[in-house]
């Protein structure tokens, strides 16, 4: 597993026998939890071997006592991860057979009607880098996200450690999830959506001096400045860019210092400068310490390289896990290779749907271009080489890298942030509060109601009661009433 960029070396632990590889000096910025961020001296590469042969990252004290409470760094490994849908056969049309095999699934009674997903996905990443999933759509990509976020267990198997352990409860709240479609709500502003976030999701032994500067400090970061007072917006108000928006919500979840961060389609729908801005600001909260994850769809050259390791998956099947800026010379050296000038990423992607032209080929891919097979059998070969140059190096690197015990014991350890029943129904009664207000004073909404009021006004309008008939005629108006 390659740790660059790791943490510092120096504490000696018992049963170290030597350090292995010669640490280089660096800085990191890390955010504390106390809201202010911390510039420490780290070293790289830091491993050390114990009696049984395991290299282990060391970690200064002086760096773990800074982020008692804060960012814990955390290695993440995952190895031959898979995971599997129960299916509904397509075949079966009738809605009695349809029921029954869904009854059959959820008391486990039939085991054949799986559908797989994942099959059997290899890597690892560490805090100060960034992980990029790419892959076609419907490659698996936002379901190993939500596996690795630990979202995602039933009928999932393989292993996914944090620092050497399983998940447990107390990781939630080390893990951000950033979704692909944001709960923000559209008439809150940007700094008052991180604010009540703020009070929300921070330790309730930090003060409200301490709230406030956190936030100014994620705005700031995030380069939100200049919005800060705008709404967030929705599809009847006028708000903030999208670009803005995937910040706020990137900003929701860095609130809280969270040691892993995984993404799911961040750039989506944005501009390649604003997905390049959005990439860099990533970069920088990696560089805090921070494991990231993200997935992606086509990115441009510039920020494909921004990217420190790449795992690309094809049909649920990893064909590539390493360094992002090696991944060009590993296809090369399988004689994959572009006739004409590339974008590395359509490169990649054009390997994982198996459509090659313009590429090169090897030549004991025997299969000729243009026959029916051909897409499956370029699969087919990148999926086999990974398994035999890739996936037994990745699985032995595994094996020997430990995380040193503290670290272990720190992701078990659950991040304290007692918040009273009453106090969480106050803010979260004043931000419903604040939102359904400007909703209902919004002033289309007032022209709106006022227009309909006149409307319906005019409905009765020199209208006369005399007689029965007439009185039945006014309720029966009251109908539209009803619906409006
Ligand atoms: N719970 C589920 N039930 C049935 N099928 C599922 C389920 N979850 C995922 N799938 C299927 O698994 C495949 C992978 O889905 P996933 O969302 O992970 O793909 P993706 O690579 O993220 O795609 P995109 O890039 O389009 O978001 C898809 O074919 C999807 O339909």
């Amino acid at each position: 597993m390659d740790f660059n960029r790791d943490v510092e070396i120096s504490r000696e632990e018992e049963g170290v026998i030597s350090v292995l590889s010669p640490p280089s000096m660096g800085t990191m910025q890390i955010a504390g939890s106390n809201g202010f961020g911390h510039s420490i001296e780290f070293m790289s590469q830091a491993y050390t071997t114990n009696q049984e042969g395991n290299s282990e990252i060391i970690i200064e004290e002086e760096y773990l006592s800074t982020n008692q409470d804060g960012l814990l760094p955390i290695f993440l490994k995952f190895e031959d991860v898979t995971f599997k849908v129960r299916s509904i056969p397509a075949s079966s049309k009738n809605p009695v057979k349809v029921m029954m095999s869904k009854v059959a699934s959820q008391l486990h009674m039939d085991g054949e009607h799986y559908k797989p997903i994942l099959k059997g996905i290899t890597g690892s990443i560490g805090p100060g880098e960034i992980l990029a999933l790419m892959g076609p759509s419907g490659s698996g990509k936002t379901t190993l996200l939500k596996i690795l976020g630990g979202r995602l267990h039933e009928n999932v198997k393989g292993t996914v450690t944090y620092n050497d352990i399983a998940y447990n409860p107390a990781l939630k709240r080390r893990i951000g999830f950033v979704t692909q479609d944001d709960l923000l709500l559209p008439q809150l502003t940007v700094e008052e959506t991180l604010v009540f976030a703020a009070f929300l999701r921070l330790p309730s032994n930090m003060s409200k001096q301490q709230k406030y500067v956190r936030v100014d400090m994620i705005i700031k970061e995030l380069g939100l400045e200049r919005c800060r007072s705008t709404r967030i917006g929705g599809a009847f108000v006028k708000g903030i860019s999208g670009g803005e928006r995937k910040r706020t919500s990137i900003g929701y979840e860095i609130l809280v210092d969270p040691s892993l961060l995984l993404l799911d389609e961040p750039t989506s729908g944005l501009d390649s400068t604003s997905a390049n801005r959005l990439l860099r600001i990533l970069q920088g909260i990696a560089k805090a310490g921070r494991t990231i994850i993200t997935t992606i769809h086509q990115p441009s050259s510039r920020m494909f390289h921004m990217f420190d390791k790449l795992l690309l998956i094809s049909e649920g099947y990893p064909v590539y896990y390493g360094k992002a800026r090696e991944s060009m010379q590993y296809f090369s050296s399988l004689r994959f290779v572009p006739e004409i000038a590339m974008n590395p990423a359509e490169f990649l992607l054009d390997l994982t749907t198996g459509q090659v032209n313009d590429i090169s080929l090897p030549e004991d891919l025997r299969t000729p271009r243009g026959s029916l097979e051909f897409e499956k059998d370029i699969i087919k070969y990148l999926q086999l080489k990974f398994k035999v140059a890739i996936e037994p190096k990745e699985k032995a690197s595994h094996r020997v890298t430990k995380a040193p015990e503290h670290l272990q014991s720190a992701v078990q350890v659950k991040k304290d942030w007692t918040m009273t029943w009453w106090d969480q129904f106050f803010i979260l009664s004043k931000r419903t509060f604040k939102e359904r207000c400007r909703d209902y004073f919004d002033k289309l909404r007032l022209v709106q109601a006022l227009g309909v009021a006149i409307l319906l006004g005019l409905l009765w309008w020199k209208s006369t009661t005399g007689t029965e008939a007439q009185l039945r005629d006014q309720v029966k108006f009251l109908k539209p009433v009803e619906i409006l």
